[in-house]
């Protein structure tokens, strides 16, 4: 029986989330939602608001965190780390009082795997906090949910645990179990109970016969594109256990008065034109709150840039488009980004969803044109859970649905379990219903993975799925955020401060599947189907640069956190050599480099030619000399002139060109065929190197090409590995010990320490 005797004095609990793309915002979203029906007064908040919410003052916090970039913290994350490392500087016991847990997202795809988590964990556990659940870290290249469904399911009872005591909630020791569970006195916890026995009912599900195996690719209408996936273990299975639970509706839909409707109609005219979002004032003033003092958080802010030209620099025969884009950044609201940025850093384009499809859903959910521009507000439903943190701003400002949907929600990624669990239950026909089940369960794992092979729209899935229709704010409430995509400048302030130039490579793509279920007559495998896909920003960027009349776009500068910069010197050149490592479109920092470079020997009158200029090393690699070398002439130019000291071409699909010069396929195998230089650079000479690029292909075999000199070089000169393993200087080894070769395990280490020391930079994606 529950022991009511006991009650809380301290069911505070902060829910806290970082996150680039969305993931750990929704994750930490649903376990603020399920503890404000548990019964906890939770709160929700994005570590960057750490002053609002009071970070240092909290006893029990909750942190879903993501990695970014090269291991480093999301975005929205900066301010809070800077925070954190100056208060646990004045005070090493700063966070004695704070009891918290971690769940990390990465992928082992990447080289730092949830490094934001672990160093959070460090910092807090350093500065006296106190873990009270194991850290959960899921891996995003093997599937989230594998780690964060069972690390939920923990973390209740552990939480639990170390509640203290509050009125209007009661504790309950679960029978013949030492855990303590929490259950709410009042009507939340009628849907909490609701929420676990639908659970419950999803393991009882007897699965209909209908339920039989089919193949999905009979599909309606041009904008969406046929899923091929087998159900057939479907059809042997007596339950469906292991579904995700389902999360309550939080918000509500308010239409606003006629009145209401005339003034809004006539004041979204102006921004109605799809290059930024109707609410761009808003968003532009939003940075400069509270932190108006603070000159990085305003080069961070919003503006919008005028796009000024766009030319394509692969030729047709290339496999990729590639368009080099200028974006005029003189607008007076730039001010400050334009005295702040530097070669390296990256920036922020606020791009909107593809309005075709947001059409083509809203005809599949039967929101007519008129409802679709129609003025709304959204609220909450439950005055205890807030709106997640991307649909607040409509609580206040209204928008039509349309512009939501095109400039707020994403639409384009693939659907996560819990949206299909949802799904599920909008299905007219019960087939239809199992199978969604069955996706999103632990026994459609497998299945589920073909579905995000296969990167699904929502307008995709939900044609593979005629007789679901849920409803539309089901939809606002449940889709991750549209987030802003951020590419890499390639020119340098010291030429043009008022100039963003990019490189980017039109995402449009085709997917190849076989259908399981269709085989030729003769008994062979059938052909395999071919689904297009594109991006969101790319293809938009791509068609609204082709306007004559200049559009604009909402932009904002990114934290540079790596580093990712060349090192500046007043009136002077830093001497230390200089490796880039950057195929394909990854060249475009490098070209801002050397424009950097360029006009720092300029200032410092150094005869790029000469002695006294510091060497500069590009390796570049595309497919083929004639068609993707992109910036060929720059390079060349910077080659002739000194500035760039060395070339390292490859070129992977032009056997013709690897004839005539002796290049290699990839980027890694020049580094290997002068393996011992660029060992001597970065042992003796203290060398940086920048590698920017494709994170799971490129930028793996990088670092494992990097591994693999080190380890080379000191089968030779074992006198370095003392020195490499302490962090000195090869050079300055003591020759007379003698030691074994460095081990891959040991120089992938040393490869760690170099990017902690900021010796080793790299700006990768996915
Ligand atoms: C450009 C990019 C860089 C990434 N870098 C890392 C990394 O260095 N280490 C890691 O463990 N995961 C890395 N990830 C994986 C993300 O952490 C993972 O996809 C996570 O689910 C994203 O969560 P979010 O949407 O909350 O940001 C990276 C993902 C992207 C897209």
């Amino acid at each position: 029986m529950p022991d009511t005797t006991a009650t809380f004095v301290d069911p505070q609990v902060a829910f806290l989330y970082a996150s680039q793309t969305g993931n750990a915002e929704s994750i930490s979203y649903n376990l603020y939602e399920d503890a404000v029906k548990r019964g906890y007064n939770a709160s929700w908040h994005v570590l960057d608001d750490h002053q609002k919410f009071d970070f240092n003052s909290l006893r029990t916090a909750i942190f879903v965190v993501s990695t970014t970039g090269d291991g480093d913290p999301p975005d929205n994350s900066t301010k809070f780390w800077r925070a954190l490392r100056k208060s646990t500087r004045s005070n090493p016991s700063a966070y004695s009082h704070l009891r918290y847990a971690i769940l990390g997202l990465g992928d082992t795809n990447y080289s730092n795997f949830c490094n934001t988590a672990m160093r959070l964990d460090r910092q807090l556990t350093d500065s006296g906090a106190t873990s009270f659940y194991a850290k959960g870290l899921a891996d995003d290249g093997t599937g989230l949910e594998e780690v964060v469904e069972p690390w939920i399911d923990g973390l209740w009872p552990a939480l639990a645990k170390i509640a203290h005591c509050n009125s209007g909630s009661t504790v309950a020791e679960n029978e013949g179990s030492d855990k303590l569970d929490v259950i709410p006195s009042n009507e939340n916890s009628e849907a909490a109970d609701n929420a676990d026995s639908a659970a419950a009912a999803i393991e009882k599900l007897a699965v209909s016969d209908k339920a039989a195996p089919t193949s999905i690719s009979e599909l309606p209408t041009h904008t969406s594109q046929p899923l091929v996936l087998d159900f057939s273990p479907l059809a042997t299975l007596k339950a469906i256990s292991g579904a995700p639970r389902v999360p309550a509706s939080v918000c509500t839909i308010s239409h606003l008065d006629n009145t209401a409707e005339t003034t809004f109609r006539v004041q979204s005219v102006l921004p109605h034109n799809l290059e930024c979002p109707p609410w761009y004032t808003d968003l532009t003033s939003q940075k400069s709150d509270g932190a108006a003092t603070d000159e990085q958080d305003k080069s961070l802010a919003p503006f919008l840039a005028t796009i000024k030209a766009s030319k394509q620099i692969t030729t047709t025969e290339s496999l990729k488009r590639t368009l080099l884009v200028d974006f005029d950044i003189s607008d007076s609201t730039a001010d400050h980004v334009r005295n702040s940025w530097q070669a390296g850093d990256a920036f922020n384009i606020f791009a909107p969803n593809d309005i075709h499809m947001v059409s083509a859903l809203f005809g599949r959910l039967d929101v007519s044109a008129v409802d679709g521009q129609r003025p709304i507000l959204l609220s909450k439903k439950d005055e205890k859970i807030e709106l997640p943190a991307h649909l607040q701003r409509f609580s206040t400002t209204p928008a039509s649905m349309h512009d939501m949907f095109v400039w707020a929600i994403d639409v384009t990624s693939a659907p996560r379990k819990q949206l299909l669990r949802v799904l599920a239950d909008h299905c007219s026909e019960s087939a239809e219903r199992d199978r969604l089940l069955y996706l999103s369960s632990r026994q459609g794992t497998k299945t589920f993975e073909e579905l995000r092979r296969q990167s699904p729209t929502l307008v995709d899935t939900l044609h593979a799925f005629p007789s679901c229709k849920p409803p539309v704010e089901r939809l606002i409430e449940l889709l991750p955020p549209l987030v802003p995509r951020s590419y890499s400048i390639c020119n340098a302030p010291q030429s043009n401060p008022s100039l963003w130039r990019i490189a980017f490579n039109v995402v449009e793509y085709e997917l190849e599947v076989v259908d399981p279920f269709s085989s030729e007559e003769d008994g062979s495998s059938a052909q395999p189907v071919k689904i297009s896909r594109h991006g969101v920003c790319t293809p938009w960027l791509e068609q609204i640069s082709c306007k004559r009349n200049m559009p604009k776009t909402l932009v904002a500068k990114r934290p540079n956190i790596s580093g990712f910069r060349l090192p500046l010197v007043p009136s002077g050149v830093d001497q230390r050599p200089v490796l880039m490592i950057g195929p394909g479109t990854g060249v475009a920092p490098f070209i801002g480099f050397l424009e950097q470079r360029a006009k720092e020997l300029g200032t410092a009158r150094i005869d790029p030619l000469s002695e006294q200029a510091p060497l500069t090393w590009l390796f570049f690699g595309c497919r083929n000399s004639k068609h993707d070398y992109l910036f060929k002439e720059d390079i060349e130019h910077w080659q002739k002139s000194g500035v760039l000291s060395r070339l390292s071409l490859c070129f992977s699909r032009d056997p013709q060109a690897r004839e005539q010069f002796g290049a290699p396929k990839y980027v890694q195998d020049a580094m290997m065929l002068n393996e011992a230089e660029i060992a001597d650079l970065l042992i003796n000479k203290n060398a940086l190197v920048y590698v920017c690029g494709d994170a799971k292909g490129m930028g793996k075999d990088v670092n494992s090409a990097l591994a693999d000199i080190l380890c080379s070089y000191t089968v030779s000169h074992p006198e370095c590995v003392k020195a490499l393993l302490a962090g000195t200087s090869g050079a300055n080894a003591n020759t007379n010990e003698q030691q074994q070769p460095l081990t891959l395990a040991q120089a992938l280490q040393v490869l760690m320490r170099w990017s902690t020391e900021r010796r080793y930079l790299r700006d990768l994606w996915a």
